[in-house]
């Protein structure tokens, strides 16, 4: 698959009363690129992450995912073209098995109709976009644990399963290694390796080492504005984001 840009966001703005939590952002997101979107509390990145999944709609600025516009429409329309978002708050089923959480996500993305006609082949076709999420994410072998039992690591890496489940292009991930010890750390930063072969990848996210170690264009919000986006090199050459975020860390 080639490289190409599969959502794209221009001078986007949104408003909160006099506030403009995200002023004037653009960013496109390419398929085998990790795009990292780093800055300070209260800089922005989700109500970014939120205007590019529907969750709110933004004051003024387009976005186009996989060539259509989908400004303003709703997040059930927007995960329909394409795009994938994995939630800081969980949405998994604890009482359930890792199968059964994939698959109940996988059965989301299922066309209505199927639900009734509940033909042999819809079903066999929800179990294929099933297992192929839970073997992606690394929980094959985990896959009649109980979702409340598995480590913290494992449930993000669930929640990614469930997310792939719906076959998406563009991956939202807000901070996948909250949370986690050095070894789970190590698994998320290569499964999103992996990802990211077939996936373009917003990655929001607080763990630094992470971020250098993975992404391949960055992104630096500070109050609602980006004040630098480049390479991990150019990023970590720029005076302003040492200044404004890095400290002398980096
Ligand atoms: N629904 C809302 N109504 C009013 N103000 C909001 C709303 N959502 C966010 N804000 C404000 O917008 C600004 C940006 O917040 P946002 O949560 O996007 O930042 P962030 O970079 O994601 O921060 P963090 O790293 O702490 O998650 C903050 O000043 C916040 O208080």
């Amino acid at each position: 698959m080639a490289d190409e840009v599969l959502l794209s966001a221009k001078n986007l703005v949104k408003r909160f009363g006099g506030l403009a939590a995200v002023n004037g952002v653009s960013v496109d997101l390419w398929r085998g690129r990790i795009h990292a979107v780093i800055g300070p509390n209260g800089a922005g990145k989700s109500t970014l992450t939120n205007l590019l999944s529907g969750d709110l709609p933004p004051t003024t600025g387009t976005i186009h995912l996989g060539g259509a516009e989908t400004t303003g429409r709703s997040p059930e329309k927007i995960s329909r073209a394409g795009l994938g978002r994995s939630y800081q708050k969980t949405n998994i089923f604890l009482p359930f098995t890792v199968w059964e959480n994939v698959r109940l996500a996988s059965q989301s993305r299922a066309q209505r109709a199927a639900s009734w006609l509940s033909s042999a082949t819809s079903h066999s076709v929800t179990n294929e976009r099933a297992e192929k999420a839970m073997v992606l994410a690394g929980l094959e072998h985990r896959r009649e644990a109980i979702a409340g039992t598995i480590s913290h690591g494992e449930q993000r890496q669930l929640e990614i399963a469930m997310t792939l489940a719906t076959e998406p292009q563009v991956l939202l991930l807000d901070e996948p290694l909250a949370g986690m010890g050095t070894v789970e750390a190590e698994r998320m930063v290569a499964l999103l390796q992996r990802l990211k072969q077939a996936h373009a990848i917003m990655l929001v996210e607080h763990d630094m080492d992470a971020v250098f170690a993975l992404a391949d264009r960055l992104t630096v919000m500070v109050n609602g504005q980006v004040i630098a986006s480049g390479t991990p090199e150019q990023i970590r050459a720029d005076a302003g984001v040492r200044a404004a975020y890095l400290g002398e860390e980096h």
